[in-house]
């Protein structure tokens, strides 16, 4: 099947906090950038009652709200309105629905995205909706945004919902994170270069740390935040996914088939954590009222009113059972309300296998690669350094680092947004940022084994004060490992 750019992009749920927040402002970025199709028409969708010119206004409205200033300009704004249309449905309502129908038809003129920015509830009935009207066939696409499902179960009903009207390979699963700068490029660090590959396996890696850290509590969307916590939130999509991305063998091109792949043989071999494990092996926590940045914030169970058991923070010590990664920990852990905000993947090297240096007392330590995700993008290598200066007893040793600091680099640049990569390629049909079913249905079986094991263990989690890295056990499972995290 040929795909064209899409000819509309449809939002549902477009009057909602992520279209405001993120889509409309990457769609404003796009316009400016010059990256939509010229004759692509944008259709908001929710219950809303709005006209166009409504709609318009919220649209303006938003990109004042979330566009930095200096970004930008009228020509702009009036170029992105002009292709924008609205019209209201609700999803429980056929009338509505056909009319929408009769919408997109009116509208369309080639290839269509329909991105379903509502609750996961509705994707089936939407996309059964879409397909009733003759509006799901060859030359449409949908996105689908987190959480497919609430485990693997609800993940496999979803997912065969909305593939009865849609092809697979016309799903596009939204994980935003493959859409940030800083995660691609870890795709060019690892693979358009040759440097690292020949260190990146067991043989030289001594442990892999994959940080997600934010410094935010649940932002007024407690109801959701509290049925999912962090384990569903972050590790079951976004760590997974830069799980992947770091320890996946290369693919043969940068397409959706072949990077897919192997995604899912990383996800895989994932050594299952299950009721005899957990004790040892993860640890939950739910934050108390700290203070971050020198600002007193309230506890998670404050901010929700209620009591709760849903855990804000996750550790955990995880294995890829295969040949490159055998016998190599990676230690996983995402939290809200830790000291700072920062996503970052720090693989520590084997030490030197004989130093030369020991005799004069100089100590090694093991070199390191950290790759910074967010929010400065930077990598840097840790490497040993001869200390300056005489010694009588003969050679000191330091370290030191090469950094490479991107934001400086390219600070020309204009930071792009993740849905702006993320839109830009399915309108053009290019899956190969998006989750496949098996991708989604894999980190479930792995992420609800660990679930299960925490429900069979019946044990509350670790409380760890707003400011601070977690609970002392997420540090104690490391150290009984004979590693620490990274600070
Ligand atoms: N907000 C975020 O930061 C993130 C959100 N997501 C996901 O994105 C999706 C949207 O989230 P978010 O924007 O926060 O949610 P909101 O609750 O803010 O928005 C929901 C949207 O759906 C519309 N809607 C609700 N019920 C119906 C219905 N019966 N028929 C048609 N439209 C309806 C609402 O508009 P109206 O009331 O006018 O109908 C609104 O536009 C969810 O799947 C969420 O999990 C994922 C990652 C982050
Ligand atoms: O999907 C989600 O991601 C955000 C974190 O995204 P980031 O781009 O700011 O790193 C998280 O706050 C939210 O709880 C979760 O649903």
């Amino acid at each position: 099947m040929t795909t064209s750019p899409a000819s509309l992009l449809t939002i549902f749920g477009a009057t909602g906090d992520l279209a405001q927040r993120m889509l409309l402002p990457s769609l404003y970025g796009l316009q400016g950038d010059g990256l939509l199709p010229a004759s692509m028409r944008i259709l908001g969708t929710a219950r809303s009652t709005l006209d166009d010119d409504a709609f318009r206004t919220l649209v303006a409205d938003a990109i004042a709200r979330f566009v930095p200033a200096e970004q930008r300009n009228d020509a702009t704004l009036q170029a992105l309105l002009a292709r924008v249309h609205y019209q209201p449905a609700s999803l429980d309502d056929d009338a509505s629905v056909a009319a929408l129908a009769e919408r997109i038809r009116g509208l369309r003129s080639g290839d269509i995205v329909y991105h379903l920015s509502t609750s996961p509830k509705f994707y089936e009935q939407a996309c059964a909706a879409l397909a009733r009207h003759g509006l799901a066939g060859p030359g449409t696409r949908v996105m689908l945004e987190k959480p497919i499902g609430h485990d693997l179960a609800e993940a496999i009903a979803i997912n065969d919902g909305v593939t009865r009207s849609f092809d697979e390979d016309r799903v596009y699963r939204v994980d935003h994170y493959l859409g940030k700068e800083g995660v691609q490029n870890l795709l060019a660090l690892r693979f358009g270069n040759a440097l690292f590959e020949p260190l990146w396996n067991a043989r030289h890696i001594e442990q892999v740390q994959i940080t997600v850290a934010e410094t935010v509590g649940v932002e007024g969307r407690g109801d959701y935040y509290d049925h999912s916590g962090a384990i569903r939130d972050m590790l079951q999509n976004h760590l997974l996914q830069l799980v992947c991305l770091t320890a996946m063998e290369p693919p043969s091109q940068f397409e959706p088939t072949a990077v897919r792949n192997e995604k899912i043989k990383v996800l895989r071999s994932l050594r299952p954590i299950g009721r005899a494990e957990v004790a040892m092996e993860t640890v939950a926590g739910q934050y108390t009222a700290g203070a971050i940045g020198g600002k007193a914030v309230p506890g998670y169970l404050d901010e929700l009113g209620r009591a709760s058991r849903t855990e804000t923070f996750v550790a955990m010590r995880a294995h890829i059972d295969n040949w490159r990664w055998s016998g190599v920990p990676f230690y996983l852990r995402t939290g809200k309300r830790m000291p700072n905000r920062c996503t970052e993947i720090y693989l520590q090297f084997r030490e030197v296998p004989h130093s030369i240096f020991a005799r004069g007392g100089a100590a090694s330590q093991p070199n390191a690669l950290i790759i910074k995700l967010q929010p400065e993008e930077r990598i840097e290598l840790q490497l040993m350094h001869k200390t300056p200066g005489l010694d009588r007893s003969g050679l000191r040793l330091s370290q030191v680092s090469l950094d490479l600091d991107l934001d400086e680099r390219f600070a020309h640049e204009r930071r792009r947004l993740a849905y702006e990569r993320l839109y830009l390629d399915a309108i053009e049909g290019n899956g190969t940022l998006f989750v496949r079913r098996d991708e989604t249905e894999a980190a479930w079986q792995w992420v609800d084994a660990i679930l299960d094991g925490w429900n069979h263990a019946g044990s509350a989690p670790k409380t760890y004060a707003a400011g601070t890295w977690g609970p002392n056990a997420a540090v104690a499972m490391t150290e009984r490992h004979g590693h620490s995290w990274r600070e």
